[in-house]
């Protein structure tokens, strides 16, 4: 049965990047995705924008809404404080486990967590089975059209507080024209938009960050 293309971005950074070595894990994946196959990896350019916003919020508690791969896990964990920790959200089992290989070869696997399922599943239970009190940053990254509901599904279950942070990646490509709509309106969030451009293509993209007024 012929590999996908997750498994062919996992075996070039296992035979590519240096093992404990965040940094060239993402330099590795964002080399193969942009010579060899693109694929739907937050990329370098957005990547800073996604840096800046943990650096600036140093969180405690961060939640990944498509972990896909695994690279923006990687990307937000290697700067998380000492106790600070990831919960990244995949319901692709195959994704899941390369994100697993990916995050461990990195060296970051003790302050990330995956939890396989489905985010409106998972959101709910974060509380009591993941010990989650409130949320201090959630990178939206999945199903463009899950953008809304599970942003009304946090506020729902009592997972923010003032300060907590939204940032959403494909604001323009693919687009969530329904989350924009959303949190741009709603007057419990500050919004910001950054614009850049679609991973590994001179297409236009944007990030969306949202701060919760409580
Ligand atoms: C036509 C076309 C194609 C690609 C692009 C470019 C482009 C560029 C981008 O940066 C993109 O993020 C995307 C994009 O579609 N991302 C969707 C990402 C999903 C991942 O999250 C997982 N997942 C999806 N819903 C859920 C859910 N509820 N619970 C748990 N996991 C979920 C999936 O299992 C995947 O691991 C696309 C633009 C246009
Ligand atoms: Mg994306």
């Amino acid at each position: 049965m012929n590999q996908s293309k997750e498994q062919r971005i996992l075996n070039f950074v296992l035979q590519n990047a240096v093992r404990g070595d965040p940094r060239s894990v993402m330099d590795t994946i964002d080399k193969y995705c942009s010579q060899k196959e693109w694929a739907m990896n937050v990329g370098d350019e957005k990547g800073l924008i996604l840096d800046k916003t943990v650096e600036e919020l140093q969180p405690s508690v961060v939640l990944e809404l498509g972990t896909y791969c695994g690279y923006s896990a990687v990307r937000i964990a290697r700067l998380l404080k000492a106790g600070a920790r990831l919960l990244t959200v995949e319901f692709n089992p195959e994704f899941a486990a390369i994100a697993k290989q990916i995050i461990e070869f990195a060296g970051v696997q003790d302050k990330v967590k995956i939890l396989e399922g489905p985010s409106e599943e998972i959101i709910p239970q974060l509380k009591k089975k993941y010990e989650v009190d409130t949320l201090d940053f959630v990178f939206l990254d999945h199903w463009k059209d899950r953008y809304t509901p599970d942003t009304i599904l946090i506020q729902e279950c009592n997972l923010l507080r003032k300060g907590s942070v939204l940032l959403a990646d494909n604001i323009i490509v693919p687009g969530a024209p329904e989350f924009l709509k959303y949190i741009r309106n709603n007057p419990r969030f500050q919004c910001t938009n950054y614009p850049s451009h679609l991973e590994y293509m001179k297409v236009e993209d944007a990030m969306e960050k949202a701060v919760f007024l409580g």
